[in-house]
Order: C-alpha cells, then sequence, then structure tokens
C-alpha cells in the first residue's frame, strides 16, 4: 500500500531532543544526537545492530538516562521528572516492543483489560468491554477475543501487543522492529496497520526498525544513525541518494538477504 501524505503539524513538537549523548563506559553510543518528532508524523530510525536506537527509545522513555543533551517529551524533560510524573507521561507513549509481551495465561481480552484495569479503574464493566471491542476492531481482530496467545499467529500476537497499547489512546507511539521475525507478507500487514493507526488515533511515532520495506511503507521522514549521530535524514529516496559506502552498504544488505 502506497504511504498516504499525513497531516503533519511541524509547529508541534511532540519529542525535542538536542546534543544528546550516551555511554558505557568507554563505549559511547550516541555521541550528540538531534531529533525532532512532530504531531502526527510516522519518523523512522534506521540503523544497523548495536547503534543505540534501543537505547535511544530507552532514553526517550526514561528508562535510562541521558550522560549529556535535552530530551523533551510532550513538554517535559524526561530525566527531571520524579518518578510518579514519569509514570503519568508513560501512560501517554504506548510500546509496541519485539516480542509483543503478551500474557500467555489470559486471553485475549484479559490482555487488553489488564491495562485497563491498572490505570483507568473508573471505567465501567460496560466502558471497559466497549473499549475492547473497539481497539480489536481497529487492528482486525475482533474474532479472536476469547482466544489464547497462543492460538495465534506470530502476526495476530503482534497486532493484539498494538491494540493492547492503543487502549490507552496514546498520544505517542514506540514500535521496536515491527517486522521482526514475520514473514513479508505479514509484515506489509503490520505496516499497513501502522499507518492506519497513525490516521485513527493521530498519533506521533517513532519506528525503529532495519527493514527498508517498513522504512519506505511506514515512514513519512526517515533518519539514519551512523556512528552514533544521525548523519543522513529526509524522505526515503532523500536518505538513501549517497555515494556514503556505510550507508550503500546497509541499503544493498537488505535488498540481497
Ligand atoms: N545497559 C547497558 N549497559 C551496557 N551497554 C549497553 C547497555 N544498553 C546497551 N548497551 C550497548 O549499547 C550499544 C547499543 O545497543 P542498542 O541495544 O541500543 O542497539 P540497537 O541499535 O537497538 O541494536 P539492535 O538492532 O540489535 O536491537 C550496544 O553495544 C549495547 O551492547
Amino acid at each position: 500500500m502506497e504511504k498516504k501524505a499525513a497531516p503533519i503539524d511541524r509547529n508541534d513538537c511532540v519529542i525535542c531532543i538536542r546534543g544528546l549523548e550516551k555511554s558505557f563506559g568507554e563505549l559511547d553510543v550516541l555521541k550528540g544526537v538531534d531529533l525532532d518528532l512532530y504531531q502526527g508524523e510516522n519518523l523512522v530510525v534506521l540503523g544497523r545492530s548495536g547503534t543505540g536506537k534501543s537505547v535511544l527509545i530507552k532514553i526517550i522513555s526514561g528508562l535510562l538516562k541521558p550522560d549529556k543533551g535535552a530530551v523533551n517529551v510532550l513538554g517535559q524533560q524526561v530525566d527531571k521528572l520524579s518518578s510518579k510524573d514519569l509514570q503519568q507521561l508513560r501512560l501517554k507513549i504506548g510500546f509496541s516492543f519485539q516480542n509483543s509481551a503478551l500474557y500467555d495465561s489470559m486471553t485475549v481480552k484479559e490482555n487488553l483489560e489488564f491495562p485497563l484495569v491498572r490505570n483507568s479503574k473508573h471505567l465501567s464493566r460496560k466502558e471497559k468491554d466497549h473499549a475492547i471491542e473497539e481497539v480489536l476492531d481497529g487492528v482486525g481482530l475482533l474474532q479472536a477475543i476469547n482466544q489464547m496467545p497462543s492460538e495465534l499467529s506470530g502476526g495476530q500476537r503482534k497486532r493484539i501487543g498494538i491494540a493492547r497499547t492503543l487502549i490507552m489512546r496514546p498520544q505517542i507511539m514506540l514500535y521496536d522492529e515491527p517486522t521482526a521475525g514475520l514473514d513479508p507478507i505479514t509484515s506489509i500487514d503490520i505496516n499497513n496497520l501502522i499507518n492506519e493507526v497513525q490516521e485513527k488515533y493521530s498519533t506521533s511515532s517513532i519506528i525503529i526498525t532495519h527493514d527498508l520495506t517498513c522504512a519506505k511503507s511506514t515512514g513519512d521522514r526517515i533518519m539514519m544513525l551512523l556512528d552514533g549521530r544521525f548523519e543522513r535524514q529526509g524522505t526515503f529516496e532523500e536518505v538513501f541518494q549517497t555515494d556514503d559506502e556505510r550507508v550503500r552498504t546497509f541499503y544493498n544488505y537488505n535488498f540481497t538477504t
């Protein structure tokens, strides 16, 4: 499916990062990262394994502290927040992890109810059921409501994982390798779902991947981490219009393996 132009508000920066540095001992992972995520935008972060993509996500979500630099999420300086305020902020961020992180002993319905029971105690039974059905319908899996995760395919589990995140109506979605471990056809389904989520819920998203098909079909803008910095950014075509050997190798590797 061709990526439709999304309504992006470039005056509204939901994540703003300036001069971010992070090292582990002798290992300098992020060496001065600047990033703006605009309201309504799908931003893809590309990079080889070990370039620091997950470290970046962990710093954005307050799980790791930066060594240097400013990380502002929805108007708040993440590393300066109390744990209570950080918890409140995290409710506005949806995390879609590689392994979908579903509870195997719970049905799909119970999995989706879990975040509501923890964070939306005021909702009635009827309101909870409505929210669950609405979000399952949104990811095209209403029929799976009473199934166990073990009865679902990898792609379906990924969808349920995304539904469980969406049920809290996050303003920001962070997708960590959304197509990892999925076959090419199922990957296309997930890419389409990421675009549908953007359209339907007006989310702003960071999509971390090294899958170039995913990058091309979901990204309004692509940023590529190279040696600890975003050295290339723009549309998919702009990022790869270069003689930089590191970028060429990354591109060729993706389409030949
Ligand atoms: N808590 C930590 N302590 C020490 N080193 C860490 C820690 N977290 C990450 N690293 C190191 O930082 C580097 C970047 O890791 P990161 O997980 O961000 O890579 P990545 O780009 O997400 O890779 P992949 O695509 O394989 O998931 C790696 O060398 C990793 O070993």
